[in-house]
C-alpha cells in the first residue's frame, strides 16, 4: 500500500490545472464537442487499466472531469499524482 500524501506534499506535486478537493485530486478538461470528450475518457480508461488505478470519469457536454483518489488508502497517494501526470502527457500528445 502506498503512503498517504500530506496536503503540502500534494500541493508541491500537483500538475498545473489540477486541484485538491478533500481526499481527491481533480481536473476538468474542455473539448470542442461531445465525442472528443468521450474519446478522451476512453484514453484515460486505458491508462487506468494499464496502471490498475482507476479514476472517476465524468463526461459532460464539451467537458470531462477526472477525479483521482486511492480508495484502499483512503486519500491521495503517489499513484494518483502519477496518474494525473500520465493523463497530462497523453492529453498533450
Ligand atoms: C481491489 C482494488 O479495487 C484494486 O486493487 C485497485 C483497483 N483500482 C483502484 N483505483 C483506485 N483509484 N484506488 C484503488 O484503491 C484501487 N484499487
Amino acid at each position: 500500500m502506498a503512503d498517504l500524501l500530506s496536503d503540502d506534499e500534494i500541493d508541491a506535486q500537483l500538475p498545473d490545472e489540477w486541484t485538491q478537493e478533500g481526499d481527491e485530486i481533480v481536473r476538468a478538461y474542455e473539448f470542442d464537442d461531445y465525442l472528443r470528450g468521450v474519446n478522451f475518457a476512453q484514453m484515460v480508461g486505458e491508462i487506468a487499466e494499464a496502471q490498475f488505478h482507476h479514476p472517476e470519469i465524468i463526461i459532460r457536454y464539451e467537458e470531462v472531469e477526472i477525479r483521482l483518489t486511492s480508495h484502499e488508502e483512503g486519500g491521495v497517494t503517489e499513484q494518483d499524482i502519477e496518474m494525473a501526470e500520465l493523463i497530462e502527457s497523453e492529453r498533450d500528445a
